[in-house]
């Protein structure tokens, strides 16, 4: 079953983009990350999902209902971290916590306990005196209180220092373990491979590729280097199947993508020095697509 369906979704400001025919589905109980970079209309597909801004057209469901009609119904069912949180800076963690909860019908106190010792949040702090760091946090135990069925991630990280940061993804596949769908946006890649199960790109307000993170790392690239005696030309690696190339001096790399035996005759006519042959990591494969959209 699928959680989230988009369908042709397409947001302009005015004049210019946010984003154009967006289309992609998240299935029940799966870690699904949304990557691009900065200004590619993560967040507007994100609010527009959530209706804090309206599409110019196309979709959404959620939980198979629509995303506009029934947002009061969904938003029950979510719990969303926005890229920036704001607060009333007078309030005290705990107020804000209590007056976040009060919108559930749940008693979410339990909660907020147990993640607030996880995330070593002080529910005491005035808002006012809390680091950005610990503001995200806020936001983190905010969006999570009423055990979301589904949850929506907006470049979650900033601000955590790498401990938190593994303490929130081992809170998040807690939650996933337990059920919960979750949609998670960033630009950094590194921790979109170590959470998720598929990935959607987005390019310029247009969604360039949907793919399972080991599809992506698999897709049979390599990432092969190799060091040679002599100086060689590059040009020789020219062929279908290669990219990326790179050459400093006796030393080229590049992705291959192809039968491995084409790549070995090549190399038997090069004398050399030293060969490596390795799995490329995501942000490779990821430039690589970028290139092949260009
Ligand atoms: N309120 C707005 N008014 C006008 N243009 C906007 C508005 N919000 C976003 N945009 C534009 O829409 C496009 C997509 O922006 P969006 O914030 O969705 O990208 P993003 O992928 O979330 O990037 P970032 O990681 O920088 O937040 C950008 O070109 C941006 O300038």
């Amino acid at each position: 079953m699928n959680v989230i369906e988009i369908k042709n979704l397409t947001k302009t400001y005015g004049s210019s983009r946010g984003i154009e025919d967006v289309s992609f589905s998240v299935e029940e109980g799966e870690i699904f990350g949304f990557i691009g970079p900065n200004g590619a209309g993560k967040s507007t597909t994100l609010r527009t999902m959530l209706s804090i801004i309206y599409p110019t057209s196309g979709s959404v469901t959620i939980f198979g209902k629509d995303s506009v009609k029934d947002a009061p119904e969904i938003k029950k069912e979510i719990g969303y971290l926005p890229s920036e949180v704001f607060y009333y800076d007078n309030m005290r963690v705990k107020d804000l916590l209590k007056y976040s909860a009060s919108f559930y019908k749940k008693d979410c106190r339990k909660r907020i306990a147990e993640m607030a010792e996880i995330m070593d949040l002080d529910l005491n702090k005035k808002i006012d005196d809390l680091s950005y760091g610990n503001r995200k946090k806020v936001g983190i135990v905010q969006g999570l209180l009423h055990e979301p069925k589904l949850i929506i991630l907006d470049e979650p990280t900033g601000g955590l220092d790498p401990l938190m940061q593994q303490k929130f993804f081992e809170l998040l596949k807690e939650e996933n373990r337990k059920g919960a769908t979750i949609l998670f946006s960033s630009h950094i890649l590194s921790e979109v491979q170590k959470m998720c199960d598929r990935v959607a790109i987005i390019k310029e307000g247009r969604i360039i590729a949907v793919e399972k993170i080991s599809t992506l790392k698999e897709n049979n690239h390599k990432k092969i280097r190799i060091e040679t005696k002599i100086p060689v030309d590059a040009a020789i690696f020219e062929f279908t199947g290669v990219t990326n190339v790179e050459q400093d001096e006796n030393t080229i790399s590049f992705l291959y993508s192809g039968d491995i035996n084409v790549i070995m005759q090549k190399l038997a006519g090069i004398e050399l020095a030293n060969l490596w042959v390795e799995e490329p990591d995501l942000e490779e494969i990821f430039m690589h697509y970028y290139e092949k959209e260009e």
